[in-house]
């Protein structure tokens, strides 16, 4: 497993793809998704992964505790019947379950690998108080929860007409008991005093779902608990009420308010876990995580947050409800400044320097998340990205992107059938597509996402597909002799082999060889279409009546030039050959007019007279003498003044 695998979910497939051998190279546990240091925090054998799926508040939580892990909102409706679950805990750990399920099932889907574990957290507070009266002490009193079934709360429906009608169409709660978020300014109010003066409960369910991969297959083992919190609100004014209502905290929380901020003006008394009235029971889950995967290595605990504090000591299973949020919330940051600056315990010692330096083997046993530099992702991306770049050339060449925007979605056996390609390999190529978000994958096969719709048909407006057949055909010769090329100046040795022209340049001209001239007209009027407005307004040239694209091609960036400048008349001047291919590529209409092509070598024959001239993407790939040749001429065309 490369660091690259443990941070992107396609570099396994290219390495797979690379490989080509019959068994999948990451199949089975030992999925990598994103961070390696949840991995290192939790314990040796733990989780490598962790994705939360919806519960933004918590990530601060779950920060602080030292994990690292993957923000993955869940795409599930919260639409379960209340009425059919006998408690409100057994509702809110039931969403829990199926937020994360969800977002295991497409991530694997996704991405073919099972992530790790996945951890679904839902917050609901309960009018309990009132439960129990309307259940006239029967069905739910004291600290247990007895199932009720829906005849016995009946009596709340009443109360909550008006409010149901106003939910539009929203699961009503257990008969009116779980208080979710207002849906609007009354709708607060009436939570909030139904709440005031008197005690509630709050919920979340957790599910940590653990999930494995076989032979292409998610199977998941899922653990889940509740925990509760009593709240006790004050007495409070309606006044104050509308205050709070007013300030807007109370509409995205669950039951009318928020206790990590204003909302803990409201309350008098809690019994219980702050951390879950906030929206994930910190504590609970560490104990549950220690039950499953045994407990957290000391030196994986969270650092200090400033070098003066020192690492908290005690085992964060074992008490976490001091905790204060804000502080949880910066503690990345602190973090990562521990890390890079080697950290207060033993940092700078492991490096080796000094009389206190441990061995090289000591400071190996002593390498803790806090002790490593940065993870260096985007150096990574580098070293790998050739793998990406390959594989997209190569599904543009073989035009897998208009087989499948026809015919799509097609299953990868189709699709080598079609393509004339082995199965195995098409399927490597098409997970490695998906990956690369290029494809999206599903029961009925592969299809194109809007990306590849969009760009990599081989025709189309926005087409980028010749400039990739292109690059495969002509920049990736080029780029494998680089090393050569740099040893020994061979630049143009190297081109020349690659280019087949005379002096290396990658623009067609005479010499170049027919079968590839339309690819370079596509590549670059591609490129040149994407491109052209933010060029032609990167300048004011309002002063200018008349301008030239030398080497302008199919007249892209010219035609933009005359819609920014309506006074503007401009000459495309390029090759006989480029000129006699624009009628496939020139849009129709006004514009048209300003816009006139003049076949011409512009380094051999006389440039038109132009105020400005352009040379729109055809010095960089030239030799310098050659450069200077182009750019004197113009010189000596150019208007003194202008
Ligand atoms: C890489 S393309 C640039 C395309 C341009 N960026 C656009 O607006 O589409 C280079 C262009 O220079 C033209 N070219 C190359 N040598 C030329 C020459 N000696 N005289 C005129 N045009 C030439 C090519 O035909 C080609 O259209």
């Amino acid at each position: 497993m490369s660091p690259l695998q443990a941070r992107q979910p396609w570099a396994a497939q290219l390495r797979a793809l690379g490989e080509n051998s019959g068994d999948s190279a990451e199949s089975g546990r030992g999925t990598v998704h994103g961070e390696g240091h949840t991995h290192r925090t939790l314990a040796r054998a733990g989780p490598r992964c962790i994705f939360l799926t919806n519960q933004q508040d918590s990530s601060p939580l779950l920060l602080f505790q030292g994990l690292k892990f993957e923000v993955v909102p869940s795409q599930f409706k919260e639409t379960l019947r209340k009425a059919s679950f006998p408690t409100p805990y057994a509702y809110a750990v039931e969403t829990a379950k199926q937020k994360a399920l969800e977002v295991a099932r497409r991530m694997h889907q996704k991405d073919l690998r099972a992530p790790d574990i996945v951890i679904g957290a839902d917050t609901i507070v309960t009018d309990g108080k009132q439960a129990v009266r309307c259940c006239r002490g029967g069905a739910w009193g004291g600290e247990k929860y007895i199932p009720v079934c829906k005849q016995n709360l009946v009596h709340t429906r009443s109360q909550q007409r008006s409010l149901q009608q106003r939910r539009r169409g929203k699961p009503q709660a257990i008969e009116g008991l779980i208080l979710e978020k207002p849906v609007d300014r009354q709708d607060a109010y009436s939570m909030l005093s139904r709440l005031n003066g008197k005690e509630h409960s709050v919920f979340t369910g957790v599910a940590i779902v653990r999930c494995f991969s076989q032979d292409g297959r998610l199977d998941v083992d899922v653990s889940e608990f509740h925990e509760e919190t009593t709240v006790q609100f004050a007495q409070l004014s309606d006044e104050l009420l509308w205050d709070y209502i007013d300030s807007g905290e109370p509409m995205d929380k669950a039951g009318g308010y928020g206790i990590q901020s204003l909302g803990s003006m409201l309350v008098q008394q809690i019994r219980g876990d702050v951390l879950n009235v906030v929206g994930f029971p910190l504590n609970h889950f560490c104990r549950k995580m220690a039950e499953l995967h045994g407990p957290p290595r000391p030196e994986h605990r969270p650092p200090a947050r400033h070098e003066s504090e020192s690492v908290p000591t005690t085992d964060p299973s074992e008490s976490l409800g001091d905790v204060d949020t804000e502080g949880a919330g910066s503690h990345p940051a602190s973090r990562d400044e521990g890390r890079s600056h080697g950290g207060a315990q033993g940092g700078a010692q492991a490096g080796g320097h000094g009389p206190e330096a441990p061995s090289s083997q000591d400071a190996d046993h002593d390498r803790t998340a806090d002790t490593l530099p940065p993870f260096p992702t985007g150096l990574l991306e580098l070293i790998d990205g050739f793998k990406a770049s390959k594989a997209l050339f190569t599904a543009c060449k073989l035009k897998v992107f208009d087989l499948l925007q026809d015919e799509g979605p097609l299953r990868a056996v189709d699709v080598a059938s079609k393509l004339d390609t082995s199965e195995c390999g098409t399927g490597r190529l098409l997970d490695v597509c998906v990956a690369l978000g290029l494809l999206e994958k599903s029961d009925r096969g592969y299809r194109n996402t809007e990306l590849a719709g969009r760009h990599l048909l081989s025709h189309g407006e926005h087409s980028l597909h010749s400039l990739a057949v292109l690059c495969d055909d002509l920049d990736w010769p080029h780029v494998s002799c680089l090393e050569r090329a740099v040893r020994a100046g061979a630049a143009a040795d190297c081109r020349r082999r690659a280019s087949g022209t005379e002096d290396g340049a990658v623009c067609p001209d005479s010499s170049q060889s027919p079968d590839r001239k339309p690819w370079f007209s596509g590549a670059a009027h591609g490129l040149a279409r994407l491109t052209a407005h933010q060029v032609a307004t990167a300048f004011d040239l309002s002063r200018f009546s008349s301008a030239c694209t030398l080497g302008g091609c199919m007249g892209a960036l010219a035609h933009e030039l005359a819609r920014e400048y309506p006074g503007l008349r401009v000459t495309v001047f390029d090759l006989r050959e480029a000129i006699e291919r624009v009628a496939c590529f020139q849009p129709t209409g006004r514009l048209t007019e300003q816009v006139s092509f003049v076949p011409g070598d512009f380094l051999k024959d006389r440039l038109p007279e132009a105020d400005l001239y352009v040379v729109p993407g055809v010095l960089q790939g030239w030799p310098d003498d050659k450069a200077h040749e182009l750019l004197s001429r113009i010189s000596g065309s150019c208007h003194p003044g202008m």
